[in-house]
């Protein structure tokens, strides 16, 4: 078992521990937080297979516990299931001493983090992370947010969780493709920051990507502690942080164009399409080796990823181009984008042409 510890200068630290066995003795390491009662937030999938060793173990600890479910998927990230559940704490009458638990992947903890963040102006909350996804990322760092059909997580909030327990067993009952997805998040902060990590990912590591719990341990320990490093110092990506974007200013394009409802892509699926989108901008403007670029995307193919965008589905480079804009990330309507100068030297590219990736978009098979 590893504890690491989030934060520190700009916001309270909180741990993150990553182990196995953690979900039926979480109740002991919430219950100090939770002076008075706890609200489980799940999905109906992750709450059918683990909520009742989540609910035994916080109840056995003497924590009273009630639990909301919302239909698994990304099409929760609404407006109408965020105030679905903020109605149903107010019905249950949470006061501000109680706690959150969000137990599932990153579409529990965005959702159920946001209500934290905004009911009563801000309650505490915890995240049980059960996907791969949410383990390596979305748990750490404290953002929170819906989608809207003009883009992903437009509306939302920062706010840190008090605790996070990322438990390596609960992955043995996640689908292969929520697997691969969350393995794609994993590459990512190899390409960001650290070359040999992502060689031991592409290596030795990689049976993690099929579910092997040793590597999977090792990797949800390395990534928590990149990322951890950088929102500790970069709370609201006011700089640094940025860099955790790496591939998602192209693949939450893809992802809004494909739509929410169907989610056709999973985000990581969608964020290892738009890392290889990256590298090849990159090298197409002779920022990085053209060699990088297709190591890229031989290691991402060979974890069963996405890496052209035909592969998602038929794409207009304007539309993409629209959505792009309107990341958050984009300033005075110009682009900025995570590029790279090689594997694990990504870099944060602000006021970047938009006719070459227009251009960019049309070689990669986008209309024009
Ligand atoms: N806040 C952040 O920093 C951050 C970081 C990365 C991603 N995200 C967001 O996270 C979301 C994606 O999260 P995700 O990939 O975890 O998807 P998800 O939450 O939709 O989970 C994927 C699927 O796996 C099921 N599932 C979850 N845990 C399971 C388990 N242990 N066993 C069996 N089934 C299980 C769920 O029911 C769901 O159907 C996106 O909305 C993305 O924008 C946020
Ligand atoms: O934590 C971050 O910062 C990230 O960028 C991590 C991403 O993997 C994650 O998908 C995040 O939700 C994207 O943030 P956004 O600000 O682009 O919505
Ligand atoms: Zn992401």
């Amino acid at each position: 078992m590893t504890t690491l510890t989030v934060g520190g200068q700009g916001f309270r630290p909180y741990d993150v521990v990553v182990g196995r066995g953690l979900l039926a003795r979480a109740g002991e390491r919430i219950a100090p937080l939770a002076k008075g009662r706890t609200v489980i937030v799940s999905d109906e999938t992750v709450a059918a297979i683990h909520g009742q060793a989540l609910s035994a173990s916080l109840e056995a600890a003497g924590v009273r516990t009630q639990t909301i479910t919302v239909p698994a998927g990304e099409a929760s990230k609404s407006f109408a299931q965020l105030e679905r559940v903020l109605d149903r704490l107010l019905e249950i009458g949470l006061d501000r001493k109680d706690v959150v638990v969000a137990l599932g992947g990153g579409v529990v903890g965005d959702l159920a983090g946001l209500a934290a963040a905004l009911y009563m102006r801000g309650i505490d909350f915890v995240q049980v992370p059960t996907t791969l996804l949410a383990q390596v990322d979305s748990s750490v760092g404290g953002k929170t947010a819906i989608d809207t059909p003009r883009g992903k997580n437009l509306v939302g909030a920062f706010h840190q969780p008090r605790l996070v327990l990322a438990d390596i067993d609960v992955l043995a009952t996640l689908p292969d493709k929520q697997l691969r997805s969350g393995w794609a998040e994993v590459l990512k902060h190899g390409l960001i920051c650290d070359a040999a990590f992502f060689d031991w990912l592409a290596g030795d590591g990689a049976g993690g990507a099929c579910g092997d719990p040793a590597a999977l341990e090792r990797a949800v320990v390395r990534s928590v502690e990149i990322k951890s490093a950088v929102v500790s110092e970069d709370e609201k990506e006011a700089g640094r942080r940025a860099l955790l974007n790496l591939g998602h200013t192209f693949g939450h394009a893809v992802e809004a164009e494909l739509g929410f409802e169907k989610a056709a892509l999973a985000h990581g699926e969608a964020v290892a399409l738009g890392c290889c989108l990256a590298f090849r901008y990159s090298a197409r403007e002779g920022l990085c080796p053209e060699a990088d670029a297709r190591r890229v995307e031989a290691v991402i193919a060979a974890a069963g990823l996405p890496t052209r965008l035909d592969q998602a589905g038929t794409f207009d480079a304007d539309r993409l181009l629209a959505l792009m804009a309107g990341d958050k990330k984009a300033e005075g309507g110009a682009l900025t984008l995570i590029l790279a100068r090689g594997i694990g030297q990504a870099f944060v590219a602000k006021g970047v042409d938009a006719s070459s990736v227009r251009a960019f978009l049309i070689e990669e098979g986008a209309a024009g």
